[in-house]
Formats: structure tokens, C-alpha cells, sequence
């Protein structure tokens, strides 16, 4: 009896590679989740750890950023061509399984007209109701969860004091990605529940896009403003917003600029975690708080 290496394939998974078509002010984007996997002799890096036949996975997610830069196409093409890459680098790669999720983003409508560079996820997105009785008062917190928006531009962050452990660089133009968890409360019960929900949706859906931001904070207190402004009937709202970074990419190891202004697409790393998470109230002062609403009803400050 000998003990032998049976089939086996490896490589990096969840390459999280968003590409930004940004040679027009309308912008478009490529959102993919990428893993590759060789096939071939890769037998005494197994038995003996020599890695000499062993293109590292990192070389591997490195490739997949490098040739985002020409732009993607299709996640179909865009696969052919890892693949090809992969399997023509050495003789003993004798195949490559790429593996391709595409995320689908919406343009964002603003007064009717889809919006140059603010986008939403579809799918996901729940809406969320909270009726509490308390005696004779009975509250109604309305809210969604998981509202996916991201804008191409139209986003700074710089201006942040720097400690020693500080080295995050200030931008004047990165990508704003969040995941809006927001629930309002109503000062009364009559109110037309399905149309008021949309409106409010809406409310949010283009403060986000419209608002130049300058922080995810700046941004997530604009729309409870804009929020309440439109909707006299809405005390307060609260917000739960992670900041899903989006990195820009550094391609300069391999001979590649990723710069903003440059031809061909931008690439950012779509990093899932940690994230920033950017909770809030925004309320009117002349309303009664209604703790009472609130109880049972986590996740927000
Ligand atoms: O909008 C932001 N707010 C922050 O508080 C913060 N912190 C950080 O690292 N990036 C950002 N972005």
C-alpha cells in the first residue's frame, strides 16, 4: 500500500475587484467576486514542499486587479482571459478554474433622472415595521435594512487629525459605499403608511446621491435632515451605516498607474471587513422622545 496525492487545485478565493469606468462624468462599474484555482503538477509542493512549481495566490488576486485595469467586459471574457493567462504562464499549469460572482448595481433615480455616479444594489433590502403599544400611546417605527448605495465620486475625507498609529491617506475623490440600515418613528398613526414609506425611501435614496460628501458622517445626517424636512410627520430617524471601504488598488508593483484621471478603468479592492460603522440620530427637538418605541429594538445608539 503507498499513499499518493489524489486530485487537487488551489488558489486565491473572493478577489473582491471593482472596476470604475470613469473616462465620462457618467460613470459605470464592474463588481466582482473572483476565485481562481490551478490545476497541474503540483504534486512536491505536496509531498515535499518545494514550491518551485507554485504560483502564489497572491500573484494570482494581483492578476486579477492588473488586468481589471484594461476593463472587464463580461465576467465571461474577463474569466477566459485569467484562465488563459494562468494556464500559458508554466508549462505545468495544465488548467485554471476561474470562478466569477457579478454584483448587479442600478443607477440611483434623482427628480426622475438616473444619476451619473450614485448606484444601488438591488436585491437584499428589507423593510422593517415596529409597533409598539404602551398604554394609550401607540408607536410606529418604520425602516428598511440593507440598502446597498455606492457613489463613483463625489466623496472626500481628509482634514482628520493624525496620531502616531494614523495612516490612512486624505482623498478628495474615493469611492462611498454603505449598506443603509434606517428606522423612523412617526409622531401619529394617520399617516398613508405605503405611500409615506416610499417617500421616505426615496428621501434617502437621493440625499444620498445628491449630497457632495465629505464624510459617511456629513452624509448620513443630510439625509435624516432631508428626511424630516420632507416628512412632517417623521420625529426622528435613526441610522446604522457601515463604511464599505473600497481601496483604491496599487497596481504600481507590476508597471501600472491606477490613476483616477488615467485611460481604462480604476480598480478598487472592495474590502468586506472591518468597515467602518457610522450610527446616528437625527431628530426634531420639539418632539417628545418615545423611549418606550425604542425598547427591544437594537443596533442603533
Ligand atoms: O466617512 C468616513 N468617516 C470616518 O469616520 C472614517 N474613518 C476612516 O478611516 N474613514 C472614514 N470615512
Amino acid at each position: 500500500m503507498a499513499i499518493v496525492l489524489g486530485p487537487n487545485q488551489y488558489g486565491k478565493a473572493e478577489v473582491r475587484v471593482v472596476a470604475v469606468d470613469r473616462s465620462t462624468p457618467r460613470h459605470s462599474l464592474v463588481d466582482l467576486n473572483v476565485s481562481s484555482a490551478l490545476r497541474g503538477d503540483f504534486a512536491a509542493a505536496h509531498t515535499a514542499g518545494d514550491n518551485a512549481h507554485v504560483l502564489t495566490t497572491d500573484a494570482q488576486k494581483n492578476t486579477v486587479f492588473a488586468f481589471a485595469r484594461d476593463g472587464i467586459g463580461s465576467c465571461e471574457e474577463f474569466g477566459i482571459r485569467l484562465a488563459d493567462h494562468f494556464t500559458s504562464s508554466y508549462p505545468w499549469v495544465s488548467g485554471a478554474r476561474v470562478a466569477i460572482e457579478s454584483y448587479g448595481w442600478d443607477r440611483i433615480t434623482v427628480g426622475g433622472q438616473p444619476h451619473d455616479h450614485a448606484f444601488r444594489r438591488p436585491g437584499g433590502e428589507v423593510r422593517t415595521a415596529v409597533v409598539t403599544v404602551d398604554g394609550d400611546d401607540v408607536h410606529v417605527i418604520a425602516g428598511l435594512t440593507d440598502l446597498v448605495v455606492l457613489k463613483s465620486t463625489g466623496s472626500e475625507f481628509w482634514g482628520f487629525p493624525r496620531d502616531r498609529y494614523t495612516t490612512l491617506p486624505e482623498t478628495t475623490d474615493r469611492v462611498l459605499a454603505t449598506a443603509v440600515t434606517a428606522r423612523w418613528r412617526y409622531t401619529g398613526t394617520d399617516v398613508d403608511w405605503n405611500g409615506s414609506y416610499d417617500a421616505v425611501r426615496t428621501t434617502l435614496l437621493e440625499t444620498f446621491a445628491g449630497t457632495h460628501s465629505l464624510a459617511l458622517q456629513q452624509t448620513l445626517y443630510a439625509m435624516g435632515e432631508k428626511a424630516l424636512e420632507q416628512h412632517g410627520d417623521v420625529a426622528e430617524i435613526r441610522f446604522s451605516m457601515p463604511n464599505k471601504h473600497h481601496f483604491l488598488q496599487d497596481l504600481s508593483a507590476y508597471g501600472l498607474d491606477n490613476a483616477l484621471d488615467a485611460p481604462g478603468a480604476v480598480v478598487y479592492h472592495a474590502d468586506d471587513r472591518p468597515y467602518g460603522l457610522i450610527e446616528g440620530t437625527v431628530l426634531r427637538d420639539d418632539v417628545p422622545a418615545a423611549p418606550a418605541a425604542w425598547l427591544g429594538t437594537p443596533g442603533f445608539c
